[in-house]
């Protein structure tokens, strides 16, 4: 771009009639805009085949056996194509606006940064860079150095995009008119377009609240509370971006995991990072809480909420501990000369030094086995030894005969190969191994909480009381510990009946935290802890050492003085990075933190956090060491049983009081039309909440309409056919009871949702079929419902 009109800072107060075609100087401003939009462009390109170019020799570069050596070409190569893929990302909508200063010449703000390879200077602003800033918050009152903010509308495809026309806030001294932002006409297109399928990102029209909360600190836990519409989810993805990019060398190293409520909302906006050039995220969901297991079903209101209290905690440290049994009678082992028996009091000395290492329920079974088999042989060389000594008869006359004492000749070589023949017998035999596994057996998390649920007296034994011992005993003495030493016995009871579940249930998404708690306590099965460390070869071990002692060094440098902060070696030891490193094939951060359950994350986002139990706190915070956490959530939405009733209720036992709290209070998707009516159901259930104020009016309003059941199908039918005429482009869906009875075919292509599948989700046009039903159930559903709507909302009542 020649440096003349780089510098050109033309102050021309376009209003926002201003179009195309209206105005020779308006057409003449347009062109320069498009000019310099494609000289951009050209930068892009440019810089795109240079790091494609880079990446390509990092990947050719051969490495040699030199550990060191191997590391650099892998960063290298992964920091070029990180770079490649973010400009690829920014190539669509690349540069949206302009900022002009007091000073100095005009500043362009867009999707990543871009310097210009002729002088070396910033040619394009990233806009989470500080000198996009006021690109978002200047105002009038509060100008930040801006006289002119200019946003550009954009059209075509890269790299042939032009500026299809563009508006200015001038923000100069008496220029300026204190613009409301519902006058912000590319706001206002962006809320008025036909939604997608997926979410959009608006780094074009951040508002100013909302990129307060954006550009917050990395540290310390923040809630966010905002009604329906607020822009939660994207503001949270947005400081998600914000946060990579301005923290990238820490956070793009350990990822950052995003919660969300349903499958179906990580679909709709999981895109959106990715569209800003991120790419280490983990999406999950509550569900997928526990390694390997996919759980979706729902529980009983009272048993969810059992389930999601912190008592549950201790509740599975007892269960843990009643499968470390004592056997109900005396297990008798036949070896070749001798029986052995394992009774109560061995079992229990066995077990009182198996739960004394403090490992896992797993990996201390060895020691209980172990423990097990010394005490039996030394029981077996004890009996064996009484069998050979002389009769009492005998012994007398020997002893009268005054005969001088005859040492036995060998008897530790005797005894030392008795013990090792016991030992070897012992080892073959199947009841002392049955025995074992009856008394301590391996556990996988799915499997101890099948049994749990689906027995009583396990249930009763996990309820704690002074009549409920773990380890099969009332007797007071067995309980001499746990797996790491906890239970005491002294912990209030909590009767776990209300859980009992026949067996073959599917998991329930209040399982998950369970049975992550449970991996915990249990640890892998021996088998796999095993495999794990012997695919790790000596080499790589070697590599994720040096790698480790790097990002250490790195961090360092990166914390500075604070000794508060964690380091990589907080996160990961050396043996787990290994694990994680597939030679020659460069998995990204996020696909190696979702594979592995000990990850541990920079930052969590939690969405629809109101949803999250106490025990989903507890099992994610274990994944987000650094209590570095954005959550978001609105309390008049919650309708899990087990969600959250106060904030302070959810965080407290993790956090006390470190944590701060932020409100959002514009409703950027439901139009004031159907707000109203939404207010009003609010106003039903939780009169304490405000709702948000609609930030647009569309002029239609909402419709009711009561059939009988008879006429559903074709009153349905012929709603859904006017709906789908009037959608151009958009999207369109039915929200029914959650314990609906199908709907008629009528309804076939269109999406179904129930008001939890439909949380965090939008579209152009809501029907809602037998909204009694859903308010009978849970009214803060039907407000969720009524929200979901961009445009058009008709709800469909039932005739009893
Ligand atoms: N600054 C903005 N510019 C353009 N669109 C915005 C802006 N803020 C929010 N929106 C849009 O408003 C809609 C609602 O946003 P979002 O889904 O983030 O709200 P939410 O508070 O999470 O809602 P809910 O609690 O109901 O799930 C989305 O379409 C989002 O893209």
């Amino acid at each position: 771009m020649p440096s003349e009109s780089k510098a050109t800072a033309v102050h021309l107060n376009c209003s926002t009639a201003d179009k195309p075609g209206t105005s020779p100087r308006f057409d003449e401003e347009l062109a320069a805009e498009t000019t310099r939009l494609r000289w951009l462009h050209g930068l892009l390109t440019g810089e795109l085949a240079a790091v494609d170019g880079r990446a390509a020799t990092a990947r050719a570069t051969p490495a040699g056996e030199e550990l060191s050596a191997r590391w650099e070409r892998d960063v290298s190569e992964f920091r070029w194509s990180e770079r490649a893929g973010a400009l690829r990302a920014a190539r669509a909508g690349l540069c949206f606006g302009r900022l002009d200063q007091r000073e100095g010449a005009p500043t362009y703000v867009g999707r990543i940064g871009l310097t210009d390879p002729a002088d070396g200077e910033s040619a394009l602003i990233d806009w989470r860079a500080p000198a996009a800033r006021p690109f978002y918050c200047a105002t009038p009152v509060t100008p930040l150095g801006v006289t002119r903010r200019r946003h550009f509308r954009l059209a075509g495809t890269a790299p042939d995009e032009r500026v299809a026309t563009f508006h200015d806030d001038v923000l100069d001294g008496e220029l300026a008119d204190d613009t409301e932002a519902a006058s912000d006409p590319a706001l206002l297109a962006a809320l008025k377009a036909p939604r997608g399928s997926t979410m959009r990102d608006i780094v074009t029209t951040i508002q100013a609240e909302q990129d307060d909360i954006i550009r917050l600190p990395l540290a310390g836990t923040v809630v966010i509370e905002g009604g329906p519409g607020t822009g939660k989810t994207a503001v949270a993805l947005h400081r998600v971006a914000y946060l990579l990019y301005t923290h990238r060398d820490r956070l793009a190293r350990s990822g950052v995991l995003v919660v969300g409520p349903s499958a179906g909302f990580i679909r709709y906006v999981g895109g959106v990072l990715p569209a800003l050039g991120e790419s280490a995220v983990v999406f999950t969901t509550p569900g997928r809480l526990a390694h390997g297991v996919v759980a979706t079903a729902a529980d009983p209101p009272e048993v969810a909420r059992r389930k999601g209290d912190l008592t549950m905690i201790e509740a599975l440290r007892r269960a843990v501990a009643d499968r470390q049994e004592l056997p109900a009678e005396t297990i008798r082992i036949e070896l070749e000369d001798v029986t052995l028996e394992l009774d109560r009091a061995t079992a229990r000395e066995a077990r009182r030094r198996a739960r004394a290492t403090g490992q896992q329920h797993n990996a201390a079974r060895s020691t209980f086995r172990d423990t097990l088999g010394r005490l039996l042989v030394d029981q077996g060389l004890e009996r064996l030894d009484t069998r050979l000594e002389d009769p009492p008869e005998l012994a007398e006359l020997l002893a009268g005969l005054n005969l001088p004492e005859i040492e036995p000749a060998g008897a530790a070589e005797v005894s030392a190969e008795l013990r090792h023949e016991l030992r070897e017998e012992l080892r073959a035999a199947p009841e002392f191994h049955e025995a074992v596994e009856a008394l301590w057996p391996l556990l996988t998390p799915q499997r101890a909480l099948a049994d749990l649920f689906g027995s009583l007296d396990r249930l009763a034994a996990a309820s704690g009381g002074p009549d409920h011992a773990p380890g099969g005993s009332t007797d007071p003495g067995s309980v001499d510990g746990s797996v790491d030493g906890s239970v005491d016995g002294s912990v209030e009871s909590t009767d776990l009946s209300v859980l009992y579940r026949a067996p073959g249930s599917p998991w329930t998404v209040a399982d998950a935290p369970l049975l992550d708690e449970l991996d915990e306590l249990l640890g892998p099965l021996p088998a796999d802890a095993a495999a794990a460390k012997s695919s790790i070869a000596e080499p790589d071990a070697r590599y994720a050492e040096g790698v480790l002692t790097v990002l250490t060094s790195a961090d360092r440098d990166l914390a500075g003085e604070d000794a508060d902060e964690l380091r990589a070696s907080d996160f990961v030891t050396a043996e787990q990075l290994a694990a994680r490193h597939v030679p020659g094939v460069p998995l990204t951060v996020a696909e190696r933190a979702a594979g592995d359950r000990d990850w541990r994350y920079g930052h969590l986002v939690v969405d629809e956090a109101q949803e999250l139990s106490a025990m989903d706190w507890h099992v994610l915070l274990r994944r987000c060491p650094s209590r570095s956490i954005t959550a978001v959530g609105d309390l008049a939405q919650r309708s899990a049983p087990a969600g959250a009733r106060s904030w302070a209720d959810v965080l407290g036992p993790h956090l006390a009081q470190r944590w701060t709290h932020r409100s959002l209070t514009v409703n950027y998707r439901t139009p004031a039309e159907i707000m109203v009516p939404a207010a009003a159901v609010l106003a039903t259930y939780a009169p304490e909440h405000r709702p948000p104020d609609s930030v647009r009016e569309t002029g239609e309003q909402p419709w009711e309409r009561t059939v009988p059941p008879a006429e559903l199908s074709a009153v349905l039918s012929a709603v859904l056919d006017a709906e789908r005429s009037r959608l151009d482009g958009g999207t369109l869906a039915v929200i029914v009871p959650e314990d609906a009875d199908p709907l008629p075919a009528a309804v076939a292509g269109v999406a179904v949702h129930t008001p939890s599948s439909s949380k965090g989700l939008e579209f152009d046009s809501v029907l809602i079929v037998d909204p009694g039903r859903i308010r009978e159930r849970e009214p803060a559903d039907l407000y969720v419902s009524m929200t979901r709507a961009t445009r058009r909302l008709g709800q469909l009542h039932l005739t009893s």
